[in-house]
């Protein structure tokens, strides 16, 4: 296995070539774009790893996941659906347009920055309470107490985030969103600057395919939950590219602009693919080759 994984990073280390890294975000541009890693880790407890899977890189987009299976723990589906759609759009991840339309009455999918915004809204807390609450849910699932944010990140999101700013401060004057907006856009910046690895990314995709469980068998959250995240990854995970991806890998995934894509197989398998140069979307290029590839070579399309 060890063997297939090197074979599909050589084969598309190529790409990183045909990217870049994130830019509009002045610190991710540090990044190594030359950085590629994989983890693989089946329900039967075996855990496959190659290329730089030791690196550490921001969650970025992924974290979504994770501030949704939060708000859906503190809040329930039909409350946290009141405020958020279930459906994709074909525009992009920071899409602001459409919050301003008269009939919109909420952001249309929680993987989109304005859907996140509100999600991370909904997470129960005061002040640094709900960043806590959301750190401790991702050292628990991942399995990795040591799992921090990177402050310069932090900063960098904070101080150029711009039209997260706008949308955020546009749902609070339409009532989309309630409390302080400073205080949740400071969440929110804080979680997309959590860093972790393949590895733990990998961990988090397990666990979904658990169905919630922890390696030990505690459950974090019920089947429903487990659901509803795989659906909204697989529908709306990859941006305004989710249909093309869910045609050509068939994984539900989510990726970040860090560079990392997290893949959920129902009851089989989680995995965690990095490389921090992005396509015109904001995924992961090479990520993506490298999921086609193991989509293919290991039959795990599951539609
Ligand atoms: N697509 C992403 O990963 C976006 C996350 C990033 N922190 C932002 O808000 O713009």
């Amino acid at each position: 296995m060890e063997k297939i994984l090197n074979k599909i990073i050589d084969n598309n280390r190529y790409l990183i070539k045909e990217g870049a890294v994130a830019d509009y975000i002045p610190a991710l541009l540090k990044a190594n774009p030359n950085h590629i890693g994989i983890c693989v880790m089946d329900v039967d407890g075996n855990i496959y790893k190659a290329g730089d899977y030791t690196e550490k890189f921001t969650i970025q987009s992924i974290s979504k996941v994770m501030s949704l299976m939060l708000a859906l723990i503190d809040n329930g589906e039909d409350q946290v659906f009141k405020k958020i759609d279930y459906e994709p759009t074909e525009e992009p991840f920071n899409t602001l347009f459409k919050l301003d339309f008269p009939h919109t009455i909420k952001p249309s999918n929680p993987m989109i920055n304005s859907g996140a915004i509100v999600t991370t809204s909904l997470i129960k807390g005061e002040g640094e309470e709900r960043f806590n609450r959301l750190l401790t849910l991702i050292r628990t699932v991942t399995e990795n107490p040591n799992i921090s944010y990177n402050e310069e990140v932090y900063l960098s999101e904070k101080e150029t985030g711009n039209k997260n700013r706008a949308m955020a401060y546009l749902m609070k004057s339409r009532g989309f969103i309630e409390g302080d907006v400073e205080d949740i856009l400071d969440t929110y910046f804080k979680q997309c600057s959590i860093e972790v690895t393949a590895v733990d990314i990998a961990r988090i995709g397990l666990f979904i395919a658990n169905r919630c469980k922890l390696s030990k068998g505690d459950r974090i959250c019920d089947n429903k939950t487990a659901s509803i995240l795989t659906a909204i990854m697989a529908t709306c995970g990859m941006y305004n590219f989710s249909g093309e991806y869910a045609s050509t890998v068939g994984i539900p995934s989510k990726s970040g602009v860090g560079g990392g894509i997290l893949g959920t197989i129902p009851y089989k398998m989680g995995i965690g693919v990095f490389s921090p140069a992005l396509d015109q979307y904001g995924n992961s290029i090479a990520g993506y080759g490298i999921m086609a590839d193991l989509s293919k070579e290991l039959n795990l399309n599951i539609f």
